[in-house]
């Protein structure tokens, strides 16, 4: 043999070798750890058919056999999901910067102006600048209280609206507390309310704004098989991408009524410059040259859009299901009543100063927080590079979901994980400091890390505000002399957790009646 046959032949077997390894770590060992564990999926459509019609409960079931970090293929595409507090941690504190985007997913393109909005900005420059501006204009400590006198305004419509309403006919009490979010939060945002005089009975246009807000909830939340097989995008086999653009065509049209609306009011008055957040979002599309560029019409949209979605339902369904718990609960309910009776009095309604004192009430929040999450699944976000976690590979480019819903009712975690125990956030109980704002992760259900809740801070008062306002100013019967054992509390499933039946309630009086005309 010469010596150039020689070599060629010792190249050949070294590539054929070299494949033959590859092949062989393709095949059995793509990954120098193993993925996390988890079902098998099926062919093309993967774990699809394992999340039925209440991803979180199935999911939660699942964990239980393949552990808190537990690995599904959704289509194509990996997904991870942490589902205990441990995990969670791993991922939005220990690598929270690998996880600070969103995956692509059909309602980002087709209802949120194609990602041009906050909640899905890719993390980077723009996300900073558009989140910097609401920190600054809404959700700062300043802005909040600048805005203290609005909130507790719009509470005071809503009280005179349920003392004169209850008596007569039960009342949609979600209905009328997303009346009171929406208007509190178009106050700050454009200046003046979204709908009529605020008291929200029976307008139209408020009954169909909540009913838009709760079918893009529905819609966001479910798993569109064209988001993981892009092969079958176009068929849009579950209509979920043409409900999005018709749903999106209507938001859009109520976005351009009131920018157009607003544009008229900021070029003839100089007065309504910088009074309201729209004002800002004006100026800054003339003369904005932060990071990321200036503002067009579509990222103002876009950007009312996130705050008037992600602002509103979420805080009036919390409110919900906490007065939900308290009627059932009459104990409880009358040990609030009474710490608010000795605080506040019977004279004048709660205002935010006294929330500091109210103890007991924010106790009540954090469980109805803990076992009524508004987003059971959180936002998904996306690992920007693959890493390794509790041993686990994780791939670049897969979904995290954190099933905040389950991590909350862990059994390790929590005693009587299902019974709703306010004292188990007092001084004496299981977890006396937990909060809920994401340090504590045994409880998140404003997320954590650096994609955390925007407005956090201002869905806490709100709905701190708002629940303490109701227990003392009223007493509560259930519509039709329902008993208060069979309360339907059963959850709807949807990116945000709805009641499955509204809460149908007589709410009575019980303060001195000049406290319903202040
Ligand atoms: C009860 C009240 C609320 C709850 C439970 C809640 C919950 C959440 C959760 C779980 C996330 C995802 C966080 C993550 O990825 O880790 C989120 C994101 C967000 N929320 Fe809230 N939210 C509430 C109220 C509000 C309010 C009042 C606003 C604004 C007016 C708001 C605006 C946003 C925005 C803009 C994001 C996206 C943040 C980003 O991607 O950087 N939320 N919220």
């Amino acid at each position: 043999m010469t010596s150039l046959a020689f070599v060629l032949y010792s190249l050949l077997i070294a590539v054929f070798l070299y494949c033959l390894l590859n092949l062989r770590t393709l095949l059995f060992n793509r990954h120098p750890r193993p993925l996390p564990p988890g079902p098998t999926p099926w062919p093309v459509i993967g774990n699809l058919p394992h999340l039925g019609t209440m991803p979180h409960h199935s999911i939660a079931t699942m964990a239980r056999t393949y552990g808190p970090l537990m690995h599904l293929r959704l289509g194509l595409v990996d997904v991870v999901v942490a589902a205990s507090a441990s995990v969670a941690a791993q991922f939005l504190k220990t690598h929270d910067a690998n996880f600070s985007s969103r995956p692509p997913n059909s309602g980002a393109k087709h209802i949120a102006y194609n990602y041009q909005d906050l909640v899905f900005a890719p993390y980077g420059p723009r996300w900073r600048m558009l989140r910097k501006i609401c920190s600054v204009h809404l959700f700062s400590t300043k802005a909040l209280d600048d805005f203290r006198h609005v909130r507790q305004e719009e509470i005071a419509i809503l009280t005179r609206a349920l003392e004169s309403a209850g008596q007569a006919a039960a009342v949609n009490l979600g209905q009328l507390l997303n009346v009171c979010t929406t208007n509190a939060l178009g106050r700050v945002m454009l200046g003046h309310r979204v709908f009529g005089d605020g008291s929200g009975s029976g307008d139209p246009k408020a009954d169909e704004f909540k009913e838009m807000v709760v079918e893009l909830m529905v819609l966001a939340g479910v798993f569109n098989i064209g988001d993981f097989v892009p092969a079958l995008e176009w068929l849009d086999p579950q209509g979920v991408a043409s409900k999005m653009k018709k749903l999106h065509a209507r938001f859009d049209s109520f976005l351009n009524k009131i920018l157009e609306e607003h544009k008229v009011n900021y070029s003839s008055s100089g007065a309504q410059k910088h009074t309201d957040l729209l004002s800002t979002l004006i100026s800054l599309k003339d003369d904005a040259d932060g990071e990321g560029g200036k503002l067009t019409d579509i990222e103002i949209k876009a950007l009312l859009l996130d705050l008037f979605t992600a602002g509103t339902d979420t805080s009036s369904s919390t409110v919900e299901w906490a007065i939900a718990e308290l009627i059932r609960l009459s104990k409880i309910l009358a040990q609030a009543k009474q710490e608010l009776d000795s605080i506040v009095g019977p004279d004048r309604r709660v205002t935010e100063s006294d929330l500091a004192q109210l103890t007991f009430l924010q106790a009540i929040i954090k469980e109805t927080f803990r076992l009524h999450p508004s987003t059971p699944l959180s936002l998904p976000r996306m690992a920007s590079d693959s890493c390794e976690i509790n041993g686990y590979f994780i791939p670049k480019g897969s979904t995290l979901l954190v099933n905040v819903w389950a991590i909350a009712r862990d059994p390790d975690a929590w005693a009587e994980p299902l019974e709703f125990r306010p004292e188990r956030f007092l001084p004496g109980g299981e977890k006396p400091n937990a909060d809920v704002r994401g340090n504590d992760f045994e409880v998140i259900p404003f997320g954590a890390g650096r994609r955390i809740c925007a407005g956090m801070s201002l869905g806490l008062r709100m709905v701190q505000l708002l629940t303490a306002t109701l227990v003392h100013a009223f007493d509560w019967d259930l519509a039709d002399g329902q008993s208060t054992e069979k309360l339907n509390m059963d959850e709807a499933y949807g990116l945000t957790l709805q009641r499955a039946a509204p809460l149908m309630v007589h709410p009575w009086p019980r303060l001195a009646p000049h406290v319903y005309r202040a």
